[in-house]
């Protein structure tokens, strides 16, 4: 074998080991913080994904009305984070502003108290995985694997009407951060959903229709998923 390719085979042994190490510091302060683990409770996860603006949280708001989900919004929880003068808050206040990703161990903290606190046993989980750190830490810490992803598809022209005429006040909501948004959306949380895709995980939603229209298709696919489990 050439020198060339030992070189590169050690570099890229060098940096499985380096993301090895990195996974393993976040999965143990995620644990740490962690009262018990999500996974010790018997929980049915559907991970709800789209580009900011496809409307997921408008759809979860009809999916937790029709089938008894727990709507869990990791954007919501993050910015409830910052509301709580939490030490961590203008951490991720200067991310979000900036449309990055928050490190795993806070986000998926929250999501687990949220899981713990929380009667129901069934959950959507909206905005996360987002990327592919989030995705294995939480599989991880949790040991929950999603029951399938809802994924809206929408173009970014759409995604930018509607996130400029949001009106909720957001401080992400701005054209610049929102190209901020686009960009890492493509980068980092598309390989999310082309993962679970390669797993037959994936229900893609045409997100681009008027909303009613867009929840006929929902409600198709969580019908579907009940008639499987009666069956
Ligand atoms: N199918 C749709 N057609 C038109 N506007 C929509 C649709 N779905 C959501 N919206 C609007 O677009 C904006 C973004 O929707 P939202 O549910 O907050 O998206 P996300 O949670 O994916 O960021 C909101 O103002 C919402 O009312
Ligand atoms: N898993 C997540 C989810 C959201 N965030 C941060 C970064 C995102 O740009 C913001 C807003 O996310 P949210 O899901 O509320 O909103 P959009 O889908 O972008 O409209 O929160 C994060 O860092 N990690």
């Amino acid at each position: 074998m050439p020198l060339y390719d030992v070189k590169l085979l050690c570099r890229s042994f060098v940096q499985t080991q380096i993301y090895l190490a990195f996974m393993g510091t976040v999965v143990d302060a995620a644990n740490k913080e962690a009262n018990g683990s999500a996974a010790e409770k018997k929980t049915t996860v559907v991970f709800v994904l789209g580009g900011p603006g496809s409307g997921k949280g408008t759809q979860c708001a009809n999916i937790v009305q029709h089938f008894g989900y727990t709507h869990l919004s990791a954007g919501d929880l993050l910015r409830a984070e910052i509301k709580s003068g939490s030490e961590n808050g203008t951490m991720i206040q200067n991310m979000i502003k900036e449309g990055k990703i928050v490190p795993s161990e806070v986000t998926i903290k929250l999501l687990q108290k949220a899981i713990l606190e929380n009667g129901n046993d069934k959950f959507l989980i909206d905005g996360f995985p987002r990327n592919e750190e989030n995705r294995a830490a939480f599989e991880e810490v949790t040991k929950i694997e999603p029951e399938f992803v809802l994924f809206f598809d929408c173009s970014e022209e759409e995604m930018e009407r509607r996130l400029l005429g949001r009106n909720q006040g957001r401080e992400d909501d701005n054209i610049e951060t929102i190209r901020k948004r686009f960009k890492v959306f493509l980068e980092s949380s598309l390989p999310v959903v082309q993962y679970y895709e390669s797993k037959g995980k994936v229900r893609k939603i045409d997100a681009a229709k008027p909303i009613e229209e867009v929840f006929e298709a929902v409600k198709a696919v969580f019908n579907a998923k009940d008639e499987k489990a009666a069956a």
